[in-house]
């Protein structure tokens, strides 16, 4: 079994909390200190996000429950280190991105306070009701390079002040309000994804650099004149429902315009013939006396001019970027800005090809599963989308990845682990056809002979590990009994589902742990990285071609069915949910000593949670459970029970206690 080991008694910090909170304050103080987030934002950001997010006025239209302050943005705590809904930080604790999509907003947008988060790349604020204009302070989020504003009720011009934002790459506007024209508001050369369909733009179409973009689309507004060259890379759909514009993609061609050179030249030799005399006497004049005060102002200008106007220096989409290879739109070096007038600095956007060492990269596509993944999702693009390193497991290591539609992955690199290809594609081609509302599916893969992927959607609301561990709370609220016992009965029932009711094509999960229990936006249990590690008769047979050697390990992996190991990991995390502690590293099996032992003692009750137990949960109810995970983690695995006999006596449970509160 690959049961993740256990905390150490001795060091676990909740633990230590019962027996001298002293010293376990003392602790955890020391634990703040040095972890990571300690470095969180100042109060002053943390002020002006949570006035950010007062302009949204999203108590408009949430329920009391959906409220912000539900969300977290409050100033009692911190972006980063208590998780504020939407907001993803960097590993300094600065906030990096803010994602509030399909969130029900209905106000405006407040960048003045936005932009003090001096450090934001992304914000996505897609299919809310947003109104009133985007103002000019969005030009302070300098390191911006994703702008999401597409479905709201957006209106006005689109704000000067875009052209200073030299980081930015994507750029979607698409269905608000927006007017007046859209050449000159945004730094056209460094975008890669500019969608702005079904506005009222008015004007010409951009100067996009064509070759650079990956998706364009400014279909259904009010553009006119001719299509600049697109090399055949957009087709009509990017620029229909224009009725002024014409040329190719379009069927409408353009009418022939007089030459502007032949006009002018008509223009000087009549104009020569006629007036040569008086023209040289007046120019001779005027320049003697003028130039010195011409030239100066016009030098003053000039300057202020191009200081205004910030323009975003072209080559550096065409440099090679730090992992190696020349995809322009993911590379990051000082700009001219930078070095000439220090107003800008670049900043690298880590992904997982800058972060991970000994990884090739290729443009093999992936194998795509869902349609939350474009099928055209590239190896290659997966590695060099923005990432954040979550966390490094046993079997490797996980990563945030934000892909270019706004969508967040959970992205596995698995190392160092002997399985065939064709195993690991037959492993996850069996979950991702299971379909259980309670089992998180994957949604992407890339298998080669040096390199396995997985990816899952990423589960805002963290694991039943971070709920225990770390936060200690469900949401802000009291974990209480309740909810334990509700997730308790949704976790066996599904894996009783997986084990039994699918028959022979049966799954065992082979890793379960509190880590791999996340949850949903409604809080509801998923388990996640299903089937991937589970020990089968059939890999076991590929160990060894000796006789003897192969019959020794069936019959031990007989002996312990990888079924009888999920009971067993499913007994741990009972225990997890009754007695507040969690397992971590090599402490699985102190862990379920020190339980036993106190059972042994018949001190059952000093097993539970103090917060269960000042919550009044039914002391019955928790022992009755408290049997049944004794006998999930019975040494003899054929004397634990099935998932179904679990499943059954828990949901018992769970009833009994719904009885009991009506
Ligand atoms: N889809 C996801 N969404 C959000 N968080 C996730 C997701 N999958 C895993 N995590 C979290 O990321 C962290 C690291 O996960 P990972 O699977 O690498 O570690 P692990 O489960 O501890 O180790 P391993 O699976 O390698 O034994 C865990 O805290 C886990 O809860």
């Amino acid at each position: 079994m690959v049961q993740k080991p256990l905390q150490n008694k001795a060091t676990n910090p909740r633990i230590m909390v019962v027996m001298n909170p002293i010293l376990a304050l003392s602790i955890i103080t020391t634990i703040l200190f040095f972890s990571p987030m300690a470095y969180s934002e100042s109060k002053v950001v943390k002020s002006a996000l949570v006035r950010f997010m007062d302009n949204l006025a999203p108590w408009n239209n949430n329920s009391e429950r959906e409220a912000p302050r539900y969300w977290g943005w409050n100033l009692d705590t911190d972006p980063c280190a208590d998780n504020w809904k939407g907001v993803s930080c960097s590993s300094d604790g600065s906030v990096k991105a803010i994602v509030l999509d399909d969130s029900n907003l209905s106000g405006t947008l407040d960048a003045t306070s936005l932009c003090m988060a001096k450090s934001l790349q992304i914000l996505s604020l897609k299919r809310n009701n947003l109104q009133g204009s985007v103002p000019e302070a969005i030009g302070n989020c300098k390191y911006l390079t994703r702008l999401f504003l597409s479905d709201n009720n957006f209106s006005g011009d689109l704000p000067i002040s875009l052209q200073h934002l030299c980081s930015l790459r994507w750029l979607h506007v698409a269905r608000n309000n927006f007017t007046g024209p859209i050449s000159d508001k945004i730094p056209a050369s460094v975008l890669i994804s500019f969608l702005g369909e079904n506005n009222k733009f008015t004007g010409e179409v951009p100067d996009f650099d064509f070759t650079k973009l990956i998706q364009f689309n400014v279909s259904n507004n009010n553009l006119k004149g001719q299509i600049p060259d697109v090399r055949n890379k957009f087709g009509v759909e990017s620029f229909f429902g224009n009725p002024d514009l014409c040329g190719s993609p379009l069927p409408a061609a353009c009418p022939p315009s007089p030459s502007p050179r032949k006009e002018k030249r008509l223009f000087i030799t009549d104009g020569v013939a006629i007036y040569s005399g008086y023209i040289i006497l007046g120019i001779t004049v005027v320049a003697f006396f003028v130039y010195k005060l011409v030239r100066k102002s016009m030098n003053k200008v000039e300057a202020s001019k191009a200081l205004n106007k910030k323009e975003c220096p072209r080559h550096r989409l065409t440099r090679k970027d730090p992992a190696g290879g020349n995809n322009g739109e993911k590379s990051r070096e000082d700009s001219s800005e930078s070095k000439g007038r220090g107003s800008v600095e670049m900043r690298s956007e880590p992904s997982i090809a800058s972060l991970e060492s000994g990884i090739t990269l290729s443009t093999s596509t992936l194998v795509v599963l869902s349609s939350r993944v474009s099928k055209a999702l590239r190896f290659e693009d997966l590695l060099r989308a923005p990432a954040e390193l979550i966390g490094r497991g046993m079997h490797g290591s996980l990563y945030k990845v934000m892909l270019d539609n706004g969508v967040f992955l959970a992205v596995k690199r698995i190392k160092d682990w002997g399985i065939s290809e064709s195993d690991f594609q037959r492993r996850i081609g069996k979950v991702s056809q299971v379909n259980h509302p309670f089992v998180l599916p994957p949604l992407a893969y890339y298998c080669s002979r040096q390199e396995k992927l997985l990816a899952y959607e990423y589960m805002d609301h963290g694991s039943l590990f971070n709920m225990l561990y770390k936060v200690g709370s469900q949401n802000g609220k009291p974990f209480e009994w309740g909810s334990r016992l509700n997730i308790a009965a949704k976790i066996a029932e599904t894996l009783a589902y997986m084990h039994e009711e699918l028959r022979e094509s049966g799954i065992a999960h082979g890793n379960l742990k509190s880590s791999n229990i996340l949850f949903n936006n409604n809080m509801e249990p998923l388990i996640s990285e299903y089937g991937l590690m589970v020990i089968e008769h059939q890999a076991l047979r590929s160990l060894s071609h000796s006789k003897s050697v192969r019959n020794r390990v069936l019959t031990a992996a007989h002996a312990y069915s990888t079924f009888k190991v999920d009971v067993y990991a499913f007994g741990v995390i009972l225990l997890e949910l009754l007695t507040g502690k969690v397992v971590q590293n090599q402490g699985v099996f102190d862990f379920v000593k020190w339980v036993n032992s106190v059972v042994r003692e018949e001190w059952s009750v000093e097993v539970f949670d103090k917060n269960l137990v000042s919550e009044g949960a039914s002391g019955e109810r928790m022992m009755n459970l408290l049997q049944v995970a004794l006998k999930c983690i019975n040494p003899s695995p054929a004397d634990r029970p099935s998932m179904s006999e679990v499943a059954l006596a828990i949901v018992a449970l769970k009833e009994e206690e719904e009885r009991s509160l009506t």
